[in-house]
C-alpha cells in the first residue's frame, strides 16, 4: 500500500526538482542570509527534506507528502511579496504542483 501511495509522489518530487523555477525551494532557507526567518516560519521546508523524508518512508500516506509540499509554498507566500522573484517562482511552482496533484486521482 506504501509503496503504491509513494511511487507516484516521487516522480512528482523528481518533476519539482527540475523545475525552472524551483532554484528558491531546493534546499532549507539559509537563516544566516536571512537571520528574520526562523522567527516568522515556524516550519520550514525544502524540496531536499521531502526527498529524504520519501527515502527514509517517514509518509504514511499521499496526503501527508502533500501538505510538507504545500507547506513550502505558504512559507513562501508568508515571507515573500508576491511580486518578488522568489514570491512568483512559488505562486508558478504551486500551480505546478496543484495540477499534477490533480493529475493523480
Ligand atoms: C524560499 C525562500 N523564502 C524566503 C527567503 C529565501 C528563500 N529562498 C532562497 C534560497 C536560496 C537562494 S535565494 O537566497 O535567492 C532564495
Amino acid at each position: 500500500k506504501l509503496i503504491k501511495e509513494l511511487a507516484p509522489c516521487k516522480a512528482i518530487l523528481e518533476d519539482l526538482e527540475c523545475h525552472d523555477d524551483a532554484w528558491p525551494f531546493l534546499l532549507p532557507v539559509n537563516t544566516k542570509q536571512f537571520p528574520t526567518y526562523k522567527k516568522i516560519i515556524k516550519c520550514p521546508m525544502d524540496l531536499s527534506t521531502i526527498k529524504k523524508r520519501l527515502q527514509d518512508m517517514y509518509y504514511k500516506s499521499r496526503e501527508e507528502f502533500c501538505t510538507d509540499v504545500r507547506q513550502i509554498f505558504n512559507n513562501c507566500e508568508t515571507f515573500n511579496e508576491d511580486d518578488s522573484p522568489v514570491g512568483k517562482a512559488g505562486h508558478c511552482m504551486r500551480q505546478f504542483f496543484e495540477a499534477r496533484w490533480n493529475d493523480l486521482c
